[in-house]
């Protein structure tokens, strides 16, 4: 979608800004760029929407070279968001929304009707917020209708520079989920500059990581962090880098252990024997839906007479298939359990499988061996 091939930009005053650049940002994927001040990550920004020219080199989106479309027309196709948010300060937050739908033509009544629409999907009520001027909103609202502004025309394409910089950081991760939610929903390709390599991989689908106008390091969150390419890309992440990898490393399937698993009717003379031939200590109990119930251990039925549902414990430590591990560590903290249960998380908790300490060992291992590929385009 977005393709850069051999750019490069050097300012009037000899200096080389981006550095014989190549990489492709494909349809529907998010890319943030990420590194110390003065790396070139705004001007690689810049030169998308033709705000600054490249000296050598060319920049493809969707299949065409850019320096061949009039800027006008190439900047009403991207949504452009910025930290100083740049509202017109005497317009409506709602006009303010419909800038770009206005300037395409479309009639008032339409324009707004997006406008209101937008902000809803941003987190602003439209009825409360709509006639509002931006001096009357919050930093944090500011910047949602920075982002909503961007998205009126509908754009495949967005470009965001530090949108979420100006705001203390409970408001950024706030903005940071809901845009993530929203990004779920609206699939555009974007590129995201920052300088936060916790907001480069909460974000990023992929990561560019940044220095003296080259990409050091270009590939998904847990690779970045899992294996840094370089001595660079290892110190710019941090020393705490394995900590990190935990938010970015979802649980998946084959993580999962299974234990014995038992029904609520079962009789519990049934379930001893089946722990007994398993030679485990406890099992996980179901219901007649396969939905997770609870557990029982070894002690509790080998009392004999009943059925588990009389002996079995509720269980609060679980959660979906595809949560990050860096939330599965932590519900086994909260609850003091050495297993955490999985569930299919689409609504209906069918249970899949447990994951110990052990499986998440083994799934941070996973996560650096299998995707650690670089995947910078290196020809044009
Ligand atoms: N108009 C200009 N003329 C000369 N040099 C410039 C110009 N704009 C930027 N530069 C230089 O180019 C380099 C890259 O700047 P750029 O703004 O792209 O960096 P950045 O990574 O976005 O930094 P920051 O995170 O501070 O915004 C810097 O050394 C900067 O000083």
């Amino acid at each position: 979608m977005i393709r850069f091939e051999h750019v490069t930009k050097r300012y009037a005053d000899g200096t080389t800004a981006v550095d014989d650049l190549s990489f492709e940002v494909a349809e529907g994927e998010l890319v943030t760029l990420v590194g110390p001040s003065g790396c070139g990550k705004t001007t690689t920004m810049k030169m998308v929407n033709r705000l600054i020219e490249p000296t050598s080199g060319r920049i493809l989106v969707d299949g065409r070279d850019i320096a061949d479309v009039d800027p006008v027309e190439l900047r009403r196709r991207i949504g452009y968001v910025i930290q100083q948010v740049g509202l017109f300060p005497h317009k409506t937050v709602l006009d303010n929304t419909a800038t770009v739908p206005h300037l395409l033509g479309w009639s008032r009544k339409k324009a707004r009707a997006r406008a209101a629409e937008l902000l809803e999907l941003v987190g602003l009520d439209p009825a409360r917020h709509g006639d509002r001027y931006p001096e009357q909103l919050s930093g944090g609202q500011r910047q949602r209708v920075g982002v909503a502004r961007a998205l009126a025309a509908d754009p495949p394409v967005l470009l965001m520079d530090e949108p979420f910089g100006a705001v203390d950081p409970v408001v950024r991760e706030r903005l940071q989920s809901e845009f993530l939610r929203l990004q779920s929903q609206v699939r555009k390709t974007v590129l995201f500059v920052t300088h936060d390599i916790e907001e480069a991989v909460r974000l990023g689908d992929r990561i560019a990581v940044y220095g003296n106008g080259r990409i050091e390091q270009f590939d998904v969150p847990a690779a970045v962090l899992g294996a840094p390419a370089t001595p660079y890309v290892a110190d710019f992440v941090g020393a705490d880098r394995g900590l990190k990898r935990l938010s970015v490393t979802p649980i998946e399937a084959g993580d999962l252990e299974q234990p014995p698993v038992v029904h609520l009717d079962d009789r519990l003379a049934d379930a001893a024997e089946r722990l007994t031939a398993d030679g485990a200590r406890w099992a996980v109990v179901l219901d007649d839906a396969d939905r997770l119930h609870g557990w029982i251990s070894a002690d509790s039925v080998a009392t004999g007479g009943g059925v588990v549902r009389d002996v079995a414990r509720r269980m609060d430590a679980w959660l979906p298939l595809g949560a990050s591990l860096k939330q599965a560590f932590s519900t086994m903290l909260q609850h003091d359990a050495g297993w955490i249960a999985v569930v299919d998380g689409e609504g209906v908790d069918h249970f899949l499988g447990v994951l110990t300490p052990g499986g998440l060992h083994a799934a941070l291992r996973r996560s650096v061996g299998g995707d650690a590929e670089v995947r910078t385009v290196s020809g044009a």
